[in-house]
């Protein structure tokens, strides 16, 4: 077994739809520890695919939330077992899928602040939840609920300046919403609602913990400018919300001390503080670390944005959250559903499947296409929703073919001039300063690296993020450890 050697550290944790991950960063910021507990292989018991049950509607998609308790356990086990040294843990805050949310039951936080450390926890939290599958960020079942709350706000734009985005069936307000209309009772017997980041933080910290302000970003609920709830969402969605919720605090707050639970029964040092923990999106731009002008693209089979704004203009499309860094600032979501699908498709039909013919056609056609444009959605795009394949011509008409090295380059160049377009709707601007940084299946493709550096006048990075939401996480566990102003002790 391999000895670790024992250094300072913070632990990042990762809650997310496939698994929970933990990794150890020491003060240099290496991480030098990681391990996983996969919810299909490591909890056969659950009978999850990809971590989820899609229920056989197809539109209700959960979690059993005692799954995400026990993969804990196993971990924490396995680290014991292996030797890791908890005794250096300084601080530890981690990241959770978002939107998702958990429903604790009356009495529930009796039985967090009395955990004995003789017990894994799945045995002592099982019966401590109302609703024991928990609606994730997959479902789409709450359209009516959605309608409702933009009527109740003055439209959809009225709410997306509110909230930072549109109603959206797997935002957590429309979720309780649908959760206090078809199971009043379950939703009567709950004395606190978690998002899955603020679950797992309270897992930690023997109580309920605070909701924080860029995951809270996630739910319909939060108004963005002052980060307090929108009482006229909460009004919509549900009665007596508000104190089901607790207050949001900002992202790098430390909420307390680890529970003793932990100490006792696996060493951590009592003065553990516990950071906020947040959406795992908002971790990864914390473990890309992003600056103020960056744009993080994720080129997979969604393509998705990450842009860190200044002054946001909350729009139809994409989603503007609190900044988990800087607490004054504002991070953009832009998901693009028709991304590495649609350029396999396109390198199938006009570089006979082969890449390196795809990148020969950047490479033997102009910037700018000669004036042809392309903009290519086989399936219902999200940004904006529309379908179809359009072309243009250099005269502005719409044509049927563009010969297949045309056709490459418009495909590439369209995908990238959309980003562009509709980050610059949600407030962004390529700064001097801005640096592109390229992750996923398609950074891998110098030629398609070249459109998007050209497309947005600025250099493009390469990263790997694997890991970005831990890393991100034990990052946010160091910043938070820095202390006031922002910290907020747990009473
Ligand atoms: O719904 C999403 C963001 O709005 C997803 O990226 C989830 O956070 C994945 F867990």
């Amino acid at each position: 077994m391999a000895e670790h050697v024992a250094r300072r550290c913070c632990l990042g944790w990762d809650f997310s739809t496939q698994q929970v991950k933990v990794v150890a960063v020491d003060a240099e910021l290496n991480v030098f520890y990681e391990d996983s507990a996969h919810f299909d292989r490591d909890l056969l018991e659950f009978g999850t695919q990809g971590g989820v049950h899609v229920h056989e509607e197809g539109l209700t998609v959960t979690s059993p939330v005692l799954m995400w308790v026990r993969a804990l356990d196993i971990i924490l086990e396995r680290m014991k077992a292996s030797g890791f040294d908890f005794s250096q843990v300084l601080a530890l805050s981690g990241a959770g899928q978002q939107h998702g949310s958990v429903y604790w039951k009356a009495g529930a936080s009796q039985v967090l602040r009395s955990l004995s450390p003789d017990l894994p926890l799945h045995k002592q939290l099982q019966a401590c939840f109302s609703i024991s599958d928990s609606p994730v960020w997959m479902d789409s079942s709450t359209t009516a609920q959605c309608r409702q709350l933009e009527a109740a706000v003055g439209g959809a734009q009225a709410l997306s300046c509110l909230t930072g985005s549109r109603a959206y069936e797997r935002f957590t307000g429309n979720q309780i919403a649908k959760i206090y209309q078809q199971n009043p009772e379950a939703y009567s017997h709950t004395e606190r609602i978690s998002l899955v980041s603020s679950f797992a933080a309270s897992l930690f910290l023997g109580s309920y913990s605070p909701i924080d302000c860029s995951d809270g970003s996630g739910m319909n609920l939060l108004q963005i400018k002052d980060k307090v709830w929108s009482r006229v969402c909460l009004a919509a969605c549900a009665p007596h919300l508000e104190e089901k919720l607790g207050s949001p605090v900002p992202s790098c707050s430390v909420v307390g001390a680890i529970s003793s639970y932990y100490v006792q029964r696996y060493g951590f040092p009592p003065g553990c503080q516990v950071v906020a923990f947040t959406g795992d999106n908002p971790a990864s731009l914390a473990g890309m670390r992003l600056e103020e002008g960056d744009i993080a693209v994720s080129l997979g089979t969604s393509d998705t944005l990450f842009l860190w704004l200044q002054e946001p203009m909350p729009a139809l499309e994409g989603h503007i959250f609190c900044n988990p860094v800087g607490s004054q600032h504002y991070m953009a979501l832009l998901c693009f559903k028709n991304g590495s699908l649609m350029r396999e498709k396109i390198r199938d039909e006009s570089a006979s499947c082969s890449w390196s013919e795809f990148s020969e056609a950047l490479r033997s056609t102009e910037m700018g296409n000669g004036g042809n444009l392309g903009f290519y959605f086989d399936v219902m795009e999200i940004t904006p929703e529309i379908i179809g394949r359009h072309r243009f011509s250099a005269e502005n008409h719409k044509v049927p073919a563009f010969p297949r090295d045309v056709e490459i380059r418009a495909l590439i160049e369209g995908q990238f001039m959309a980003k562009r377009i509709h980050a610059e709707g949600l407030g962004y601007q390529v700064m001097p300063k801005t640096k592109i940084l390229a992750t996923g299946g398609a950074s891998h493709n110098r030629d398609i690296l070249q459109v998007l550096a050209d497309v947005f006048g600025a250099p493009v990075y390469v990263i790997d993020t694997a890991n970005s939401a831990c890393v991100g996480s034990a990052y946010r566990a160091f910043h938070g450890l820095r202390g006031p102003p922002s910290s907020i002790r747990q009473a």
